[in-house]
């Protein structure tokens, strides 16, 4: 699991460690993490060239340090100050007696394409957001050229703690320091970052109180693996959890049966199928298993294809009524501010379905996703879990967000909003708390997609158990 820190957090767990390290020692660990990164990049240092891009601040202190030791070690360096006259100092004293030759911005420029390597050591968790003038030019220069870059820190001119692409660096590759940073999990921003090395410069966040909590935890295959609900030799129907459906409409029969495909792939114990008479005959049909016969349920998935379903508001009121965690996807939104909420309660909007919750435009949540789960988890008191490229997952009034493992862009098509939800109605009904259903999930969901060709949601849901089986192993 990559844990995710704040700009603010990486500054107070900094304050905390100068006061315990000697001066320079940060700067130091980072820059011979950084060194090392470069060398393994590098191969060798015979007759291996590169170019350091040196901004103002500490970041360029980062790289003058690495290129210090790298020109130390035969590695032929160039190097430029990308704000003339302000560059750290020490660090630029030490880059240059080791053998770096300064060049001014066109020497930088007509150098890219020719070295082996370039350091993006321009602006890190300081810098403003967006470049422009002389940084954009060798932003674009460096991208131009095909040169890998590897950014110290971030790519400069994202904002670290943001998902938005400004205009910055492409890195192959991002050394950075303390704890990873939004910018390189959340899209679009993450796809400028390349690979992500975390480097430990020894940061203790549990010495910084509250602030020392991750604002996200990036979820990686194992970490779903290690959640995921298998069943064992005393296991039956019920231990793995029936999920009850009312989902889809006379108009709309698919959305309950794509819910069903999702469940029954993913593994569930029985599928109740709930709703329309319509929609239980369709999804009898597509699977034989199914029941429409009420009783028994452990967890519920409501709303999609519900369409403008006049009873939406009583019926979901008579289901939060049972008291078993339910997940409240599409049309069941619009009835969510007239009920009362818990955390085992697990909403599924997209953006737009969100913004609409919030009364806010979808632009809005676009722009600041993150603020926005937050707003709607506290205000209703239930678990969010918003769709989309990135998909996030937020508890009440619980700062850290989780992030599911990402996945193609192939899912986003009509159906497949209806596949998650069954599968997570499957993880909620074998117990999982609302937030681990939700992000394991979408996980699965996204790492079949990466896995297989194009499919529609029901057949990407029957590779499920493809994904599983590589997921699990001998579990
Ligand atoms: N302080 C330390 O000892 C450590 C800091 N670390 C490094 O230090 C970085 C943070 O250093 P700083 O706080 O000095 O910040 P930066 O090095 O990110 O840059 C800050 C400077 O750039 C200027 N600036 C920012 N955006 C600009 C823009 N778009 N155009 C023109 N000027 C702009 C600011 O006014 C400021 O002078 C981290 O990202 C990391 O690389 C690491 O070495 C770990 C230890
Ligand atoms: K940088």
């Amino acid at each position: 699991m990559l844990l995710v820190h704040s700009v603010e957090s990486i500054r107070a767990a900094e304050e905390e460690a100068f006061a315990r390290t000697e001066a320079g020692e940060l700067m130091e660990r980072a820059s011979d993490a950084l060194a090392t990164s470069l060398l393994r990049d590098l191969g060798h240092t015979d007759g291996t060239t590169l170019l350091v891009l040196a901004g103002p601040g500490n970041n360029g202190g980062d790289a003058l340090w690495a290129g210090a030791r790298l020109a130390g070690r035969g590695v032929r360096v160039w190097v430029h100050a990308v704000v003339p006259g302000r560059v750290h100092p020490a660090g630029w004293a030490a880059c240059t007696e080791a053998g770096a030759t300064s060049v001014d911005l066109e020497g930088a420029i007509s150098l890219m394409g020719r070295v082996d390597r370039i350091v993006d050591g321009v602006f890190g968790i300081g810098g403003h957001p967006g470049l422009t003038g002389e940084g954009l030019r060798l932003a674009e220069a460096a991208e131009r050229s095909g040169t890998p870059v590897t950014s110290v820190d971030l790519p400069s001119g994202l904002a670290a703690d943001g998902a938005a692409a400004h205009p910055s660096f492409r890195a192959e590759r991002t050394v950075t320091f303390g704890s990873a940073k939004a910018c390189q999990v959340l899209q679009p921003a993450a796809e400028r970052c390349g690979e992500i090395d975390v480097v430990d410069i020894g940061l203790h966040w549990e010495a910084i109180g509250e602030l020392g909590a991750p604002i996200l935890r990036q979820w990686e295959a194992a970490d779903v693996a290690a959640r995921w609900p298998v069943p064992t030799c005393r296991s039956d129907k019920y231990s793995r959890g029936v999920v009850g459906v009312d989902a889809g409409s006379a108009t709309y029969p698919g959305a309950g049966v794509l819910v069903a495909y999702g469940a029954a792939y993913a593994g569930t114990g029985m599928i109740r199928s709930l709703g329309a008479a319509e929609v239980a005959r369709a999804t009898l049909a597509a699977i034989p298993s199914v029941v429409t016969a009420p009783g028994r349920v452990q967890a519920w998935v409501v709303g999609s294809g519900w369409g403008d379903r006049h009873d939406g508001a009583i019926r979901l009121a008579e289901i939060l009524d049972q008291e078993v965690p339910v997940l409240i996807d599409a049309d069941g939104l619009r009835h969510v501010p007239d009920v009362t909420l818990s955390p085992e309660h697990l909403l599924t909007p997209h953006a737009g379905e969100l913004a609409r919750l919030l009364q806010v435009s979808r632009a809005e949540v676009e722009e600041d996703p993150l603020g926005h789960i937050h707003r709607a988890a506290d205000l209703f008191g239930a678990t969010v879990l918003l769709k989309g490229a990135t998909q996030y997952v937020a508890t009440p009034w619980e700062r850290t967000v989780d992030v599911a493992v990402p996945g193609p862009g192939w899912t986003a098509q009509a159906g497949s909003g209806d596949t998650l939800s069954g599968v997570c109605g499957s993880l909620l009904a074998a117990g999982l708390p609302a937030a681990e259903a939700a992000v394991c999930g979408a996980s699965l969901q996204a790492l079949t997609a990466a896995a297989e060709p194009p499919l529609p949601p029901h057949a990407l849901a029957q590779r499920f158990g493809v994904t599983l089986r590589g997921l699990l192993g001998d579990r």
